[in-house]
């Protein structure tokens, strides 16, 4: 069996804390990072009034996609490939039997159509402007953002994009980041044994 799971959400909303917790807990699971996918030279710092950072032809999306059919075909070579240990299955074990997960996590996972359609779960993650704003003036990025990036550009293309987002047609659940990371973590753990691995 195989599942993709999509943990979206706003930048710096607890994407990567949250995706580190699960590929630590899970047996067989495998990460994409989408900002891995970023095509943009970061060398030039962003101007906040033209800047096009935080849109989805900022990534190479179709990469992004092939990454994923990638794990699909063998989630096994796939795990190897990418230092993950996956758990050894005996000659009496059906291959169909083994669980294997890949975490799909990034800002813009919902507005790319063609990355729709792998997604057993949709998970997103929110927290307000004030958080937002807070967080992000504290993270090192490799160009550091240059004053008014977050307003002019970072958040209204966050309230756009999850505008868009809403009509994907995917069963998004939302999840709260203002929460503790214990506490995300517990209730997404949970709902994937609950939903998926318990399935078998
Ligand atoms: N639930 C949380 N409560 C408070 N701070 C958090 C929480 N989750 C993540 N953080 C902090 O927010 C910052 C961004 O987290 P990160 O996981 O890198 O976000 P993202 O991958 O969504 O950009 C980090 O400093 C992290 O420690
Ligand atoms: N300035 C940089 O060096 C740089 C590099 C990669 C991503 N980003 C930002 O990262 C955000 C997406 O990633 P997070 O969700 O991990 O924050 C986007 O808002 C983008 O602006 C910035």
């Amino acid at each position: 069996m195989k599942y993709i799971i999509g943990i979206g959400g706003v930048t710096n909303g607890g994407k990567t804390t949250l995706t580190n917790r699960l590929i630590k807990a899970i047996s067989n699971c495998c990460v994409v990072h989408q900002d891995d996918f970023f095509k943009v030279n970061f060398t030039i710092p962003p101007n906040p009034f033209t800047c096009s950072l935080c849109v989805i032809t900022a990534l190479d999306m179709e990469a992004t996609v092939n990454t994923v059919k990638g794990w699909i075909e063998n989630p096994v070579k796939f795990a190897r490939s990418h230092g993950v240990q996956v758990t050894p299955a005996t000659e009496m074990d059906d291959p169909e039997s083994q669980v294997h997960i890949l975490i799909v996590e990034g800002f813009l996972l919902y507005n790319y159509k063609p990355l729709l359609e792998f997604f057993d779960k949709s998970y997103y993650i929110t927290i307000p402007y004030e958080e937002c704003k807070l967080r992000r003036s504290t993270r090192q990025y490799t160009v550091p953002d240059p004053p008014g990036l977050f307003d002019g550009h970072v958040w209204p293309m966050y309230l756009k994009h999850r505008n868009d987002m809403e009509n994907c047609g995917l069963p998004i659940e939302y999840l709260d980041g203002l929460k503790t990371k214990d506490e995300i973590y517990n209730q997404v753990y949970e709902d994937i044994h609950n939903t998926l691995l318990n399935r078998l």
